[in-house]
Parts: structure tokens; C-alpha cells; sequence
């Protein structure tokens, strides 16, 4: 068994790949949490490590170093010029969030189409891809919680309460007005991506929906769509079972 970690600017993600094939998520942790949780899952058979983080250095560091002390070896996946038959669309190839480089392997793995990857996590993430592999590039935005708290932390009027409802409607007061102005941003900002893609790649691209922030779309919208939790894992797991 192999133990995939993906450790975003918010959550760990664990799973456990089994020599099946088959992978079961363990659970999604705080990122600061980290040690906390790896240390007794070390303690069930694990023949190997295999990770990847766009956190800071200190992240990577303690995965090494955790499994060094258990005695197991570790896979640290990075972003590449090319693999998998996907070419980053980035001349300093190794800048791409190895996240998002992740997405893009596992889902030209398995469709080989047109595909647009909507990543939302502590930032958005937007990035196309062509049939044949080629990444078209894509953009950096922030998600959800990180929007919200930009206008809240600099500003003295503006306030938010309880979770959203899932209508996205004109608000008639400032909580549901900043908390649907942040969604509207998410919507409208894959909305035009959307058609740059179709233009771009002139067919109607796959569009796949993924990481925790999908929640704050609204569900009558993001039903048109796939939408692929784990990608990010499934991408670890791509290289966990080939390399
Ligand atoms: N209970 C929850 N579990 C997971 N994600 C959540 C939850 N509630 C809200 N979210 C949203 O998911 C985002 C984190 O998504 P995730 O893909 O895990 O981020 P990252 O990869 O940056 O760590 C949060 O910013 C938040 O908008
Ligand atoms: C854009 C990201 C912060 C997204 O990370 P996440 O929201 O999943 O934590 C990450 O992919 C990253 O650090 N990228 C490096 C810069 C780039 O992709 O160009
Ligand atoms: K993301």
C-alpha cells in the first residue's frame, strides 16, 4: 500500500492506494496539522510515500523527514516540462503549481479531449487543455474564503454572517451582498474563460470541477458540469502507480 499526501495552502488531503489500484481517501486536514496526523498513519504497512505540496518548503521538509524516522521511502512529485503526454504551457515549466500539473495529467489520462480544470481552493485556479496534451495555460485568481476576507479585512462597513444559501441572487443587505458578489466573481470569471477556451480551442470543451471552494457555486450551475473532488489525488496516484 502507498500512502498519497497532497498538501494545498489549506488542507492535507490523505489517501491510501491500495496495490489494487483502488485509492481511499483518509481525510482532509488544517495544512498546520500536518504532523500530527502522518505520524500514526505510518503505522499500517505503507511501502512508500508519494507526495506533492504548494505549500512552503517547511511542508516538504516534514514529510521527509516523519518518513525517514518510520523508515519508509517517498516520492516527491514536481512539476515537469512534459509527462504523461502533457506539455506545460509554461516556458519555466517548473513554476506551474504542481496542483494544478496534477489535474492536468490525470485528466488527459483518462479523456484525451478539449478540457477546461476549474480548481477551487484557497485561490481559483482555470487552466485548458487540447486533446493532444498541449497546456493552453490558464489563470491565478483568488477563491472564495480569500476574496471574502480581503474585503472584510479592509474594510470598516462591510460584515458576513452564517453560510451562504445556494441562490445567487441581487442581496438586499451587505452579508448575503459580499458573500454573492464573491460567488459571482468565481462564476463569472469561468463564465469568460469558458469562452476564450471555445474560441481558442473551437470545439466546446470538458469542464472539470474540483477542489472544496465547488461548494460555493450554485448547484442548478455546476450540474452541467463533472466534477472530480480528488483530482489532485488521483493525478498522485497516476505517478505512484507508473514511476
Ligand atoms: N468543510 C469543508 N471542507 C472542505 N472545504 C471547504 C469546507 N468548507 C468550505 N470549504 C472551501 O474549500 C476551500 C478549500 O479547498 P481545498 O481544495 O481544500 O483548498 P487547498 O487545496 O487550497 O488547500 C476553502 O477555502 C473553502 O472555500
Ligand atoms: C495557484 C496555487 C496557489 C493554487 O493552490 P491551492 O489554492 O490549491 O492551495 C498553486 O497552484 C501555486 O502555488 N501555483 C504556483 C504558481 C503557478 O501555478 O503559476
Ligand atoms: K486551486
Amino acid at each position: 500500500m502507498q500512502l498519497l499526501i497532497e498538501a494545498g495552502n489549506t488542507y492535507v488531503k490523505v489517501a491510501q492506494l491500495f496495490d489494487d489500484g483502488n485509492m481511499e481517501l483518509l481525510g482532509r486536514y488544517p495544512s498546520g496539522k500536518l504532523e500530527m496526523v502522518l505520524e500514526p498513519l505510518l503505522e499500517k504497512g505503507i511501502n512508500r510515500i508519494v507526495f506533492a505540496s504548494v505549500g512552503p518548503v517547511e511542508v516538504d521538509n516534514s514529510i521527509q523527514r516523519i518518513a525517514q524516522l518510520a523508515n519508509i521511502p517517498v516520492m516527491q512529485v514536481k512539476t515537469l516540462r512534459k509527462d504523461f503526454g502533457v506539455k506545460n504551457a509554461y516556458s519555466e515549466y517548473q513554476y506551474l503549481g504542481v496542483d494544478r500539473w496534477l489535474t492536468l495529467v490525470a485528466i488527459h489520462q483518462e479523456l484525451k479531449k478539449d478540457t477546461v480544470i476549474v480548481d477551487i481552493g484557497t485561490a481559483l485556479t482555470f487552466d485548458v487543455l487540447s486533446e493532444d496534451g498541449k497546456h493552453l495555460g490558464g489563470w491565478i485568481a483568488p477563491g472564495y474564503q480569500l476574496m471574502m476576507k480581503s474585503v472584510l479585512e479592509n474594510t470598516t462597513k462591510v460584515f458576513s454572517d452564517r453560510d451562504h444559501t445556494d441562490t445567487l441572487t441581487f442581496a438586499d443587505n451587505t452579508a448575503d451582498g459580499l458573500k454573492n458578489g464573491c460567488r459571482a466573481a468565481l462564476l463569472g470569471l469561468i463564465e469568460y474563460g469558458l469562452s476564450q477556451a471555445r474560441d481558442k480551442l473551437k470545439t466546446e470543451p470538458e469542464v472539470i470541477l474540483c477542489g472544496g471552494g465547488v461548494r460555493h457555486l450554485p448547484i442548478s450551475w455546476g450540474k452541467h458540469y463533472r466534477h472530480r473532488s480528488e483530482l489532485v489525488l488521483e493525478g498522485l496516484a497516476l505517478y505512484a502507480k507508473c514511476r
